[in-house]
């Protein structure tokens, strides 16, 4: 058998005179010093580790603002005309002037509207004298802008400064002997419909009619224009007879001289029918064109052909605007010449259209 003996390694054999124990605390100093000194390499290899890592991720960045430059570069372009104001006014800059002084300085310069530089500015003076002057065209723009005028809105006389009528119908009345200038037929006929005075708006229109038929062709005071009348009242105050009533005091020869426009056939109808109870025994012919009847027979109504020529039939035409612009069209026998009174009762767009047209 044989027997190996195996002795533990404690480092160089010290010299022959050193104990055991203080062999072992020489060891243990050499193990700790080995072990400092790897703590520090591995420390050093650390930092520099480090060092490395951030000098790349530095390189990428530069790297990609260079090219973010590259793709901006008209951008930066145009900067640099703000650029060469603010360096122009640096390059004025005073250094030996106090800093207070220069700070108020930049301070104004940022308030400083961008603009062309000097040269800029005659360069593009010198090409606007070249562009006008050989070619003789008119340069566009350079227009100022001028503020509007304000419009001064004003409402004609007679609307703006109305007769107010009493709506009142049951006070106010005037007796119908008091308007002068009513024929003793009429009168009765009034009298017969149980018409004893007149409401407010009668009392008003009907003289003011008349004196206008008085002085001939309805030519109004100054002479000229005749007088036009707008009323404006409420349903039921009477405003059919005021019209009524002195377009029948007039006749001489047979000839359309009244035309009342309503807008709706039922409307004519009525005003139709007020008529011919106040003209009904008298020569006073009235005649409705609204579609009721035939276009012939409404054409064989207003005239007729006789002696070599055409004689009128009507004297007073109630009529819906769009049977009116037919007779005007197609009717050779419909002649409003003589006419002396339009009505448009209850105006709506459509008898605003038809004014128009006559
Ligand atoms: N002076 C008067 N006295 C008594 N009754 C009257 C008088 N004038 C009109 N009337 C009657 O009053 C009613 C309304 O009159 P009218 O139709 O003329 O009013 P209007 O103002 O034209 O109404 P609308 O706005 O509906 O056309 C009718 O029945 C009419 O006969």
């Amino acid at each position: 058998m044989i027997f190996f003996g195996a002795r533990r390694y404690l480092g160089e054999e010290e010299d022959g005179g050193t104990s055991k124990e203080s062999r072992s605390q020489v060891l243990l100093a050499k193990l700790q010093q080995k072990a400092k000194e790897r703590q520090k390499q591995s420390l050093i290899e650390q930092t520099e580790h480090q060092h490395e890592e951030q000098t790349e991720i530095q390189d990428v960045k530069k790297k990609r603002k260079a090219d973010k430059d590259s793709v901006q570069e008209p951008h930066r372009h145009k900067k640099r005309k703000s650029d060469v104001v603010a360096l122009h006014s640096s390059d004025s800059d005073n250094h030996d002037e106090p800093v207070e002084e220069k700070k108020k300085k930049k301070k104004s310069l940022q308030i400083v509207p961008v603009s062309m530089s000097e040269a800029e500015k005659d360069s593009s003076e010198q090409n606007s004298q070249k562009t006008s002057a050989p070619t003789g065209f008119t340069v566009l723009g350079g227009f100022d802008s001028k503020p509007a005028q304000k419009v001064h809105r004003v409402l004609p006389q007679w609307l703006a400064e109305p007769d107010v009528i009493h709506r009142d119908i049951k006070n106010n009345l005037v007796p119908i002997s008091n308007i002068s200038g009513l024929s003793a037929q009429l009168l009765k006929k009034l009298q017969n419909n149980g018409i004893q005075h007149f409401f407010p708006v009668q009392a008003e229109v009907i003289p003011a009619i008349l004196e206008s038929a008085q002085q001939g062709l309805l030519i109004g005071r100054g002479g000229y224009n005749p007088r036009d009348i707008c009323v404006s009242a409420p349903t039921g105050s009477g405003k059919t007879l005021s019209f009524v009533i002195p377009v029948l005091m007039e006749r001489v020869v047979c000839a359309v001289r009244a035309l009342a426009v309503l807008p709706t056939k039922e409307l004519a109808q009525q005003v139709y029918k007020v008529f011919t109870s106040y003209a009904e025994g008298t020569a006073v012919k009235v005649v409705m064109l609204a579609g009721q009847k035939s276009f012939a027979s409404e054409e064989a109504s207003l005239s007729e052909y006789r002696g070599g020529m055409r004689r009128s039939l009507a004297d007073i035409v109630v009529a819906t605007p769009g049977r009116l612009v037919d007779h005007i069209n197609k009717n050779s026998g419909f002649c409003l010449e003589q006419l002396r009174f339009l009505v448009t009762d209850r105006v709506t767009k459509e008898s605003r259209q038809t004014e128009n047209r006559l």
